[in-house]
């Protein structure tokens, strides 16, 4: 079988772009565009890369629930399986009113890149529901998960593909998950979701993960630029799981954070915020706007602050080709998945921006649901210490292998981090032929 994308004709991936001309770009078309872009720097079969904007398989589930008041109410559930050349399937799960397939398939790519840049045996994958948790009670969450895990039951498992938590989902979500998976399959299976409570078998410092591996590629960063860490002010958008870790990291390490949000709006302080003083969005949903601030601003005004970093860790497409002109920031770190669209990226480029990708900043995440893995498969768990450690050394590994990508070639940090990632799941296409 080939896939002939050098003919006259346009391809199944323009197509779908052209329906979808009003309206903002989604998940799946940045995610397409940076992939072109960081495959007209390399080498290799444009059927592999023609194959890559596709996921191998979306599944669509109705998930009813019944609510506390005795009333069914109806919700759609998605997972996007992009790649699984190198592993099984790999990839948070998301309970957001935002939630469609594009952005699952999008956001599915995404973690394929991911977990090639970090060298995990691992493809890609994500879910969700077009749900707001903030709707439901904690029955009916429990609900919604299991009900959700019976839909797509048949096509998850350890060796097949492998939830984790996103927006929306925490450690508690990843129980429900784990168990009722196992009630069905008849035994305890562990290894079928990460992100769950050590007590069922998840790993030490899961949680903090993706915002500590924003705060270690942040220092790094600003080591390449000989910047100094205890002379650098940050704004970091959103406070939850990616954004209050990373707040807090950098804090400790001497960073100063100026401004931090939520859905509401952001606090703004140019001495310093407290970073342990503000509840995360997991400790108290929408806190940040009701703390003492020196100053409150609007999410959008977080943005174009004049600070050392800017780190986006909340919601996908917030820089846009609307607001690019006007970031005030040195440096752009993505703590979030897809924050910045393909017209800002260039906006950003030509200001001589450095945009560090959110498939190397926030990798920490799937990297120690990668240990978590290894450790319910092993039914043996790891220290805090030793799962920090590892940690700090796959994302110093990683950071060199793109930095090295990025000195060799005239490219951005995020065409470096594709050209590392691509360049993986190209040659493990070509090593196991067309077309897996
Ligand atoms: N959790 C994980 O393991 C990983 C997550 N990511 C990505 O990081 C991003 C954040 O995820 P995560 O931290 O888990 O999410 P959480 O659900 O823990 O927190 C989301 C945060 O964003 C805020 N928020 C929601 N909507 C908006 C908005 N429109 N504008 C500004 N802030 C908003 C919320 O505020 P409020 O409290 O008011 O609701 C909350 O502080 C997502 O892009 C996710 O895909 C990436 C890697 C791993
Ligand atoms: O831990 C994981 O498997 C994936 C987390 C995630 O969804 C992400 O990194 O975007």
């Amino acid at each position: 079988m080939t896939i002939d994308s050098t003919a006259d004709h346009t391809t199944r991936a323009e197509r779908e772009s052209e329906t979808a001309d009003s309206d903002p770009e989604s998940a799946v078309e940045t995610a397409r565009r940076q992939l072109q872009h960081a495959a007209d720097h390399l080498d290799i079969d444009p059927n592999i890369v023609e194959r890559l904007k596709y996921p191998t398989s979306v599944h669509e589930v109705t998930v009813p629930i019944e609510r506390d008041d005795g009333t069914v109410e109806v919700y759609t559930g998605y997972r996007a399986q992009h790649d699984s050349v190198r592993g099984p399937h790999k990839g948070g799960l998301r309970f957001h009113p935002d939630v469609t397939r594009d952005e699952c398939v999008g956001l599915g790519m995404w973690m394929t890149w991911k977990c090639a840049v970090m060298d995990l045996p691992f493809g890609g994958a994500k879910g969700g529901i077009a749900v707001d948790p903030k709707d439901l009670s904690a029955a009916e969450k429990e609900r919604l998960t299991r009900r959700f895990t019976e839909g797509i039951r048949s096509s998850i498992g350890p060796t097949k593909d492998i939830p984790a938590p996103d927006m929306g989902t925490d450690p508690q979500t990843m129980a429900w998950l784990m168990d009722a998976y196992s009630m069905q399959e008849g035994e305890t299976i562990p290894g079928v979701v990460t992100g769950k409570p050590p007590i069922v078998g998840g790993s030490e410092g899961r949680e903090e993960a993706p915002g500590r591996s924003v705060a270690i590629i942040t220092r790094e960063v600003l080591e390449y630029y000989e910047r100094d860490l205890e002379e650098t002010t940050i704004a970091i958008q959103g406070y939850g799981s990616v954004a209050a870790n990373a707040a807090r990291r950098l804090d400790e390490w001497g960073a100063t954070v100026v401004a931090v949000s939520d859905v509401n709006g952001a606090i703004y302080d140019p001495t310093g915020l407290d970073p342990h003083a503000i509840p995360s969005h997991d400790e108290e949903p929408e806190a940040v706007m009701r703390q003492d601030a020196f100053e409150t601003l609007t999410n959008e005004a977080l943005l174009e602050l004049d600070v050392d970093v800017l780190v986006p860790a909340a919601v996908g497409n917030v820089l846009t080709e609307e607001n690019a002109a006007a970031v005030d920031a040195d440096i752009v770190v993505e703590g979030a998945n897809g924050p910045t669209t393909s017209g800002a990226d260039e906006i950003l480029a030509e200001r001589g921006i450095p945009v560090v990708p959110d498939i190397l900043a926030n990798a920490g995440g799937v990297t120690v649901s990668y240990f978590e893995w290894l450790q319910d498969i092993n039914r043996r768990s790891w220290s805090l210490e030793r799962v920090n450690s590892e940690l700090e050394t796959e994302m110093v590994t990683a950071w060199n292998d793109v930095r090295e990508a990025y000195e060799a070639r005239d490219v951005t940090w995020r065409d470096a981090a594709y050209i590392v990632a691509l360049s993986r799941v190209a040659s493990a296409h070509e090593a196991r032929g067309l077309w897996p």
